[in-house]
């Protein structure tokens, strides 16, 4: 089933144009990271796909997505912001904010399981009792990315969800993203860390000046991709059988250099 379609998504903000009639389509199950240089408008693609930002362009599960009422949107998507706020609530409270789509006037018996068990799977229960704002970088992320899988949603949207993460966070936040997909969910995450998309996700969506310049899996990784999206020249070699993306040389460094 096809979980999210965009087709021709043009967006503006303040009368500049960011995205420039994108077309995406991803099936359900699928494990899809966007990637692409720093304003290339991934995390506006994003909100666009989550309903944050008001798009007539995109389909989620065949209904457009303005077209949902926030719980039920609640329901099918959760997104996982590049920032978040911390706060006075303690972990446990924050987590089961993920479950207000589901509640009535008091957490049932089911939605404090659920709030446990994505604790333990993020590694975080001992820190249930704790403040928001008295957490680290790093611990206030796997928060947010376990109330989002509290929210039990069919997608899972995280923005740079590997930033402010030990080498090990960063392998089990994909390892997670990966397993929501095996499971029938779907998961689209931005990122800059080619070599960990590659690890772990299926398919490679580059953007650049707001439009999709490439789509697929691993074979599309070829030096020439690295130097038109992100002008740097590269090596591919294979350790333990994937690939791992090498960056040569920026290729307007030396120039700008001469004119320092
Ligand atoms: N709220 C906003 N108001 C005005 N312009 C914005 C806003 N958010 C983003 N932009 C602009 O839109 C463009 C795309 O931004 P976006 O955050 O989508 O890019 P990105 O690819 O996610 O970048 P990065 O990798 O740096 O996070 C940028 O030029 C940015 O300055």
């Amino acid at each position: 089933m096809r979980a999210v379609r965009v087709r021709n998504l043009h967006f503006t903000y303040n009368g500049s144009e960011v995205l420039r009639g994108v077309e995406l389509e991803i099936e359900e199950g699928e494990f899809v990271v966007i990637l692409g240089p720093n304003g290339a408008g991934k995390s506006t693609l994003l909100k666009c796909v989550g309903g944050i930002l008001n798009c007539g362009a995109v389909e989620v599960f065949g209904r457009p997505v303005m077209d949902y009422s926030r719980d039920e949107l609640a329901r099918v998507i959760a997104y996982v912001p590049q920032r978040c706020e911390p706060g006075f609530m303690t972990v446990f409270d924050t987590v089961l904010l993920g479950r207000r789509p589901y509640m009535g006037l008091r957490p049932s018996r089911r939605d404090v399981e659920t709030v446990r068990r994505v604790l333990r799977m993020m590694g975080i229960s001992h820190l249930a009792l704790k403040p928001t704002n008295k957490l680290s970088g790093g611990e206030l992320q796997k928060v947010s990315i376990a109330r989002a899988l509290a929210q039990e949603p069919r997608i899972l949207l995280m923005d740079e969800p590997t930033n402010n993460l030990d080498i090990k966070s960063q392998l089990e936040v994909m390892e997670t993203a990966r397993k929501f997909a095996e499971d029938g969910g779907t998961s689209i995450v931005v990122m800059h860390d080619v070599n960990l998309a590659l690890r772990f996700a299926r398919r490679f969506v580059f953007m650049k000046d707001g439009v999709v310049v490439a789509d697929g899996g691993r074979e599309i990784l070829k030096p020439g991709l690295f130097e038109d999206v992100y002008g740097v020249r590269v090596r591919i070699e294979e350790v333990g059988g994937i690939p791992v993306v090498v960056p040569l040389s920026h290729l307007g460094l030396a120039e700008e250099l001469k004119q320092v």
